[in-house]
């Protein structure tokens, strides 16, 4: 496989986890040898039964060739039986090695842009990889090295019998490297243009209601359609291009098995050559073209795979590998941002600068400001979803990234701006999908999130299945069962963005009444909020504007610094200055 070397680290983590295999590789080369020293055994045979067997027409000898044969083949079955099982473990694990590391890296790039109009799918790569191991392609690359040494013994037969073999092993190389040049572009062409309709179909899904509620359906279907037919078109191609190189490889290499025999026939008549040899040379010239011809009808998996690997060094590359780091104590619920920077993800300009706050335990933060001012980005940092792009945020004295990821998620209890379920019960949503969910926790916090109630009126209560669009429940329930979630397991620091967006009295009641209990015990609670109900519970406001902390203090007192700033502008616009 040609390896590129633009993303150097990605690469080396790939190849290091294909080195983990390197006994293995051993193994499967050593097995190759035997395989390919056992397949000489047929034209070996031929040669025997021609010329030993016909001239002295002995039986007896006949049938200990044929036991004898009939053992090697039956050993090399057993060879290559177990070359292939070798490599299908290899690809396992490979895949079990890195699926881990992949998962990650795909969750951490999933916002950035490029990977996400790439439809980079790093599990899928995965996946191709570990079928290259399991498939015959790559034994044909262990057998590949033998050709040269069959075709070696054809010039030992006759000369002659040697050039036809090496030139129709040239012409099967050449056919390989025109097939790969020809169908390079409509295979990764097909491929991408499949995944974009996927990913396309996939949104459409989920936006069902908009599609059917806004007349969208012909529209939409008429883009699917065309992003479609293009994958369809582009497959085809590929399709059609690698099928004619397979076939006109097929039917070349009988072809050339017929002309060797051929020749061999005609260097026979003349005395040149035994009938037991024009026979071997035959078969002999079929095993070593076997495996160019394997590599060309594997092409389409070839090509897939180089593609799989170029993409998954990317994805690495993009998400290096998370430090090993010391497991720190449980820390006090005390968030401090210093000068803290933040910029989206494939973004260059930063959405908050220079941002500083303290929200001391036992504190709730409200944090106000227009539409796009920069607070839900602010959430995303305290949250860990994006990186400290500068400046400084600590929880508990230490900064976010000295953490171990899961550990700091378990000690943060995030509520996004639009909550998104899982398909799964409501009691594993609230359970953050944990595979068993502890049902005492989970009903404590449905209570302390004040959705209790609401779950148990569902149909099956918390068992009831919910899809990721929430499935029977109502806007305002989605936005319960996920500030439930956000409280699963007691966090430290409570993260609410826009929480009482869709909520009513009654949940904008339990939720702050959960605002007030986790104060009480000593935690600390961040409010992203548009509406003066989000910040009743806050006992400090930070007010943002275009990304940057316009106002820190005590909530009244910026209230009041903030309503005399609108009456110094309605006053200035009055006596018609400007703002
Ligand atoms: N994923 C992203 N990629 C690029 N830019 C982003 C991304 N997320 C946010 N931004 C930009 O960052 C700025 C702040 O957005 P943010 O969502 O934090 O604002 P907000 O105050 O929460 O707004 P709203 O009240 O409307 O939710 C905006 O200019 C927005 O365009």
């Amino acid at each position: 496989m040609q390896e590129t070397n633009i993303y150097p680290k990605g690469l080396a983590e790939l190849r290091a986890m294909r080195r983990q295999s390197r006994h293995l590789f051993g193994a499967v080369f050593v097995f190759s040898i035997f395989v390919n020293l056992l397949m000489l055994a047929g034209p070996l045979y031929m040669l025997q039964v021609y010329d030993r067997v016909l001239s002295s027409r002995s039986v007896e000898t006949l049938t200990a060739l044929t036991l004898l044969v009939l053992g090697l083949f039956a050993m090399m079955g057993l060879l290559d039986w177990a070359r292939g099982r070798v490599l299908a473990r290899v690809g396992a694990r490979f895949q079990a090695g890195l699926d881990q590391r992949v998962f990650y890296a795909m969750l951490d790039t999933a916002k950035h842009p490029h990977f996400r109009d790439k439809s980079i799918n790093g599990m899928n790569d995965l996946t191709t990889l570990q079928m290259l191991y399991a498939s015959p392609a790559l034994l044909a690359l262990f057998d590949m090295p033998w050709a040269p040494i069959f075709i070696a013994a054809i010039f030992v037969f006759h000369p002659l019998l040697g050039w036809l073999a090496l030139a129709s092993g040239v012409f099967l190389v050449i056919l390989t490297l025109v097939n790969q040049r020809n169908t390079r572009e409509n295979t990764l062409g097909a491929q991408q243009a499949r995944a974009t309709t996927d990913h396309f179909a996939a949104q459409i899904r989920e936006e069902a209601d908009t599609v059917t509620g806004l007349g969208m359906r012909g529209d939409v279907l008429r883009r699917w359609k065309s992003q479609s037919d293009d994958a369809m078109a582009r497959s085809i191609n590929a399709s059609d291009a690698t099928g004619f190189y397979a076939s006109l490889s097929k039917s070349f290499r009988m072809f050339v098995q017929s002309a060797m025999l051929g020749l061999g026939a005609l260097l026979t008549l003349r005395g040149e050559l035994s009938g037991g040899a024009m026979i071997a040379g035959s078969i002999m010239l079929g095993r070593a073209l076997a495996p160019i011809e394997m590599g060309i009808g594997q092409w389409p998996l070839i090509q897939k795979s180089r593609a799989a690997w170029r993409n998954l060094s990317e994805l690495l590359q993009a998400a290096p590998l998370e430090p090993a780091r010391v497991s720190l104590p449980v820390p006090e619920a005390r968030i401090e941002a210093q000068n803290l920077s933040a910029v989206p993800p494939g973004s260059r300009t930063p959405c908050l600068r220079g941002v500083g706050f303290v929200v001391e335990p036992g504190q709730a933060l409200g944090v106000i400001g227009q539409s796009a001012s920069g607070k839900s980005s602010l959430a995303r940092l305290i949250a860990g979803v994006w990186p400290v792009a500068a400046g400084h945020l600590r929880l508990g004295g230490a900064t976010l990234d000295q953490y171990d990821a899961d550990v700091l998620g378990q000690y943060i209890g995030y509520l996004p701006q639009n909550v998104t379920l899982f398909g799964a019960t409501i009691a594993e949503n609230i359970a953050r999908m944990a595979e068993t969910p502890d049902e005492a926790k989970v009903v404590a916090a449905a209570k302390r999130a004040g959705a209790h109630e609401l779950i148990l009126e569902q149909s099956d209560g918390y068992n009831t299945v919910v899809t990721p669009q929430g499935g029977a429940l109502s806007g305002g329930q989605i936005q319960r069962i996920g500030l439930a979630r956000a409280l699963y397991g007691n966090p430290l620091v409570l993260i609410l963005d826009e929480p009482n967006s869709a909520l009513d009295a009654v949940g904008s009641a339990s939720l702050n009444a959960a605002i007030r209990q986790m104060k009480s015990e000593n935690k600390s609670v961040i409010i992203m909020a548009h509406r003066p109900s989000g910040i009743a519970a806050c006992d400090t406001l930070l007010v943002l504007e275009n990304g940057i902390a316009k106002m820190f203090g005590p909530r009244d007192d910026v209230l009041k610094a903030q309503v005399k700033n609108t009456e110094q502008i309605q006053q200035s616009l009055a006596e018609g200055g400007r703002p």
